[in-house]
This record gives C-alpha cells, structure tokens and sequence, in this order.
C-alpha cells in the first residue's frame, strides 16, 4: 500500500522514499530531502541553476560524482536503491537533450530499450510502433534521427524511455525543446502515463506550467540567500541550507 505523499516514511512502502538524505560539496551541504513520492505522483523540484537538481537526480540514478558526499537512504518500493548498480536501479531518464543514438533509426532506438518479455520480431515492432503512434510520431519508425526536428527528437526519447518499463521516472527539463502546443500535449501524456503505470515520478523544472501539470507537490531547493527551502503543498521537503 502507498504511504500519502509526503508523509515520514516509517518502514518498507511503495514508491520513491528519501530518508534523511542529505548532499553537500566541499563540506557545505546543497540539499537535504526527507519525503515519500508516491506511486502515480510527480514530485515538482524546482530550484536556480546550481541548487543541486542534476546532483539529486546523479545521486537517485547512482553516478554522483565523488566531489560530492552523500547520506541517507533513498528506497525504491522498499528496496535501498544506494546498494544497487546503476543499471539495477530500473529508473526511466529523460532530459532536456534526447540523447539518440545516432547510428540507429528512430525504431531501433525504441526497439533497444524494449524489456526481454516482449518477444518475437513482430511484437516488439508492433509495441514500438504503438508507442510511436502514441507520442504523435506513426509512420517515423524508420527515419533516421538526424533528420528529426527537436520536438520530435525529444518524443522519441520519452517513448524509448517508456517502453522500458521504468519503475520510477526522474524527468530533468524534459519538455523545454519543445514549442508551446506540444509542450502541453506532451506534458499531458507522460503525466497520465505515470498514473496509468503508477510509477513515482520527480520532474525538474523552471516552467510554473510543467508544475501544475505534474499535478503533485513541489519543493523548491538552493534558497541560499533566504536560508530556507520552501515547500509547497507537502510537510515535509528539500531544504538549502
Ligand atoms: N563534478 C562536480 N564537481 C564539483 N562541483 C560540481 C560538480 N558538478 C556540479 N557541481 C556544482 O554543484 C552544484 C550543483 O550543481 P547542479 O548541476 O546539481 O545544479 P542544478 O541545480 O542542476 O543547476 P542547473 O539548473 O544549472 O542545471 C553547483 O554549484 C555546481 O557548480
């Protein structure tokens, strides 16, 4: 059963646990975050450049660099995450630039990050296709990346990240490539995604508009000058120091 966002975790729960999880760099501490994001619900953070949005999500995704240090437990449906290799982890990313790979076409880029379960060459295209068709992009399957424009690129890379079947989702800026109409429309289909799958989510973000979207909480980090974090919406949350 899901603990309520934000409430203190007290033992194994589903969804997204961080427990007395604190970052600092040079023996200053950048965030701190103490909270639980439920299954289906995308946590807003939000924060100016250097806050330590890309360190929380290197530290969620288990590639911080060593110039930071770390502490607390970060759980994944009861599971300690900080005990797993990355690639163990079953986390979706997506950021701001698409990442392709650039030799494959749009397929088999999809057909890459399909999970083993789905077998036969006809079904994995089919399921590829299908998603294709779900990020408005039918009939590119075979188009090479390079000749994609920005937006589509960027949807490309939510429907790759989709079909592995992650089993949380850290989204940084993953909409901001893309114009206003389908910013909105994209906005909307990874949101009612996470529900549907009900995955837990975090999504970075400067855009007021992705926030209220997500339709979570938000917690803002790196108030440096004001000495405090604030918290929208939930008891507990990221604190600057
Ligand atoms: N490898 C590193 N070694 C030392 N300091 C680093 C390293 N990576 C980032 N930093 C510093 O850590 C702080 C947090 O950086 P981070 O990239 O997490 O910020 P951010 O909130 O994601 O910023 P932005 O919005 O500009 O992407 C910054 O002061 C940055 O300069």
């Amino acid at each position: 059963m899901a603990n309520p966002p934000g409430s203190a975790p007290t033992g194994p729960v589903d969804g997204l646990t961080f427990q007395g999880v604190e970052i600092s760099l040079a023996g200053r501490r950048l965030l701190s975050l103490d909270r639980v994001v439920a299954p289906g619900e995308t946590l807003t953070v939000m924060g100016p450049s250097g806050s330590g949005k890309s360190t929380l999500f290197a530290f969620v995704a288990g590639f911080l660099d060593p110039a930071f240090t770390a502490r607390g437990r970060i759980a994944l449906n009861g599971t300690d995450l900080t005990k797993l290799a990355p690639q163990r982890r079953h986390l979706g990313l997506v950021f701001q630039d698409a990442l392709l790979f650039p030799h494959m076409s749009v397929g088999e880029n999809l057909l890459f990050a399909l999970p083993p379960g789905i077998r036969g060459g006809n079904a994995r295209q089919a399921a590829a296709e299908a998603m294709l068709a779900e990020v408005g992009l039918a009939g590119l399957f075979s188009r090479d990346p390079a000749t994609l424009s920005g937006g589509q690129a960027a949807r490309v890379a939510l429907a790759r990240t989709l079909l592995a079947e992650p089993r949380a989702l850290l989204l940084d800026e993953p909409f901001s490539r893309l114009d206003q109409a389908l910013r909105a429309a994209t906005r909307d289909l990874v949101f009612a995604r996470i529900r549907e799958r009900n995955i837990p989510a975090i999504l970075v973000t400067h855009d007021p508009a992705d926030a209220a979207a997500a339709g979570g909480d938000l917690v803002v980090i790196g108030e440096a000058e004001a000495g405090e974090g604030e918290t929208v919406g939930a008891p507990t949350a990221a604190t600057a120091p």
